[in-house]
């Protein structure tokens, strides 16, 4: 197969789909890479690496597009490039439908075969190619929050850590998976006084053995929710509920409650949100205010640590991707972790939370695959 990596356009988005370890294993398993001229510069791999990891170099994103069998990407398609895929190829990237009916309109009229990250699944239950940028986007979510709290940059003017003689800042991270995990561990690490929420006990559970009494655990209901955002510095949006647009948990009548120049950070914003007054933002002017409160809505956090985060996703990427390049549709056929991934095949949504979100019939992926 001829596996293509285009450069990311996305806003400030730095990180590459293939680094050039990922280029050799692709290799040695027998296909052809063709990465777009400077895919690599946001990690500081130039054209030379790729070429010595055994790629060609395309001069354009248009040559990459026409060329190759499958795409293989970081963020979500912009306009430009879905309108560059085709029927019989294979676009393996994340994609988060759910809240975007003109990226779906987009797929969909391409006749492309896309694989989201976001939603292939492993053994345990969970997502394995979603959980690496979601440690890096929780980790971050601390350090965006605790700047966004400074003064000049419109928040509270409190440092989350204190000093002694003054309280630490308090953080709420709303959603314990894996964004959570992260993001309560940093804020600890600094000395925040910190309380996670999550509607799953089992998770409470397994986050207060870990933190052995170092963060609160709360079961999510509108009461807790009310407390916990009414009393906090920092509220991290960390909720899931997989390939569904995420739910609202915080009202704008809610900002009344809360502290002038409290932050909000929502990571979840790439599912649509899970605060009423969330849009999403870019690393270009990733902050904005309303009712007093400051809102923090990147949607490709782990851009701004391209080297960590490019690396982190190659890791998790490259089995799956190179069993699609190995076994093109058969892999997505003989592997259900894989499949769970698809999310549009030749005009037809497999994605049922995506199919329910927007409207569309839902095709089972099976049987979209066996037409
Ligand atoms: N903005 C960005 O750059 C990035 C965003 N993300 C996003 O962050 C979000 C979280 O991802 P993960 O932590 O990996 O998901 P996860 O599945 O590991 O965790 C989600 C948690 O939310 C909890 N939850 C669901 N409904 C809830 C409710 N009503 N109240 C409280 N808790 C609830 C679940 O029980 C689960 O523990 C996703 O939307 C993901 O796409 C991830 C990486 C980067
Ligand atoms: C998960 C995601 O949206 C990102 O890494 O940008
Ligand atoms: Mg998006």
């Amino acid at each position: 197969m001829r596996v293509g990596c285009p450069k990311e356009i996305k806003n400030h988005e730095y990180r590459v789909g293939l680094t050039p370890g990922s280029v050799r294993e692709y290799v040695a398993h027998g296909h052809e890479v063709l990465v777009e001229t400077g895919a690599g510069a946001g990690i500081g791999a130039d054209d030379n690496a790729y070429r010595a990891a055994g790629a060609q170099i395309a001069k354009t994103a248009e040559e990459v597009f026409t060329r190759s069998d499958m795409i293989v990407k970081v963020k979500e398609p912009q306009p430009k490039e879905w309108a560059q895929l085709r029927e019989g190829q294979i676009l393996y990237t994340y994609l988060h439908l759910a809240p975007d009916p003109e990226q779906t309109k987009g797929l969909l009229a391409s006749g492309v075969t896309a694989v989201a990250y976001e939603t292939v699944t492993d053994e345990r239950g969970g997502l394995p190619l979603l959980a690496p940028m979601s440690e890096v986007a929780g980790r971050l979510a601390i350090q965006a929050g605790a700047t966004a709290l400074q003064k000049a940059y419109g928040g509270r003017g409190v440092l989350l850590g204190g000093v002694p003689g003054v309280l630490p800042g308090k953080v709420a991270v709303i959603g314990g998976g894996v964004v959570g995990l992260h993001a309560a561990r940093m804020a600890a690490g600094l000395g925040a006084d910190v309380s996670i929420i999550d509607r799953s006990i089992p998770r409470l559970r397994q986050l207060d053995d870990l933190f052995a009494g170092r963060v609160h655990t709360r079961y999510s209901t509108v009461e807790a929710l009310e407390e916990e955002c009414f009393s906090a510095d920092l509220i991290i949006g960390a909720v899931l509920i997989p390939g569904a647009a995420a739910p609202k948990l915080v009202s704008r009548e809610m900002l009344s409650g809360m502290k002038k120049g409290a932050v909000l950070v929502d990571v979840a914003i790439d599912q649509g949100g899970c605060f009423e007054t969330s849009h999403a933002t870019t690393h270009a002017d990733p902050t904005y205010e309303v009712d007093g409160i400051i809102h923090y809505c990147v949607a490709n956090m782990p851009g701004a640590v391209p080297v960590t985060s490019a690396h982190a996703l190659n890791n998790a990427t490259l089995q799956y991707g190179l069993a699609l390049a190995d076994r093109g549709l058969k892999a997505l056929a003989d592997e259900p972790h894989l499949r769970n991934g698809l999310n549009v095949h030749r005009g037809r949504i497999t994605s049922r939370p995506v199919a329910e979100a927007l409207g569309y019939e839902m095709t089972e992926a099976k049987s979209a695959l066996a037409a």
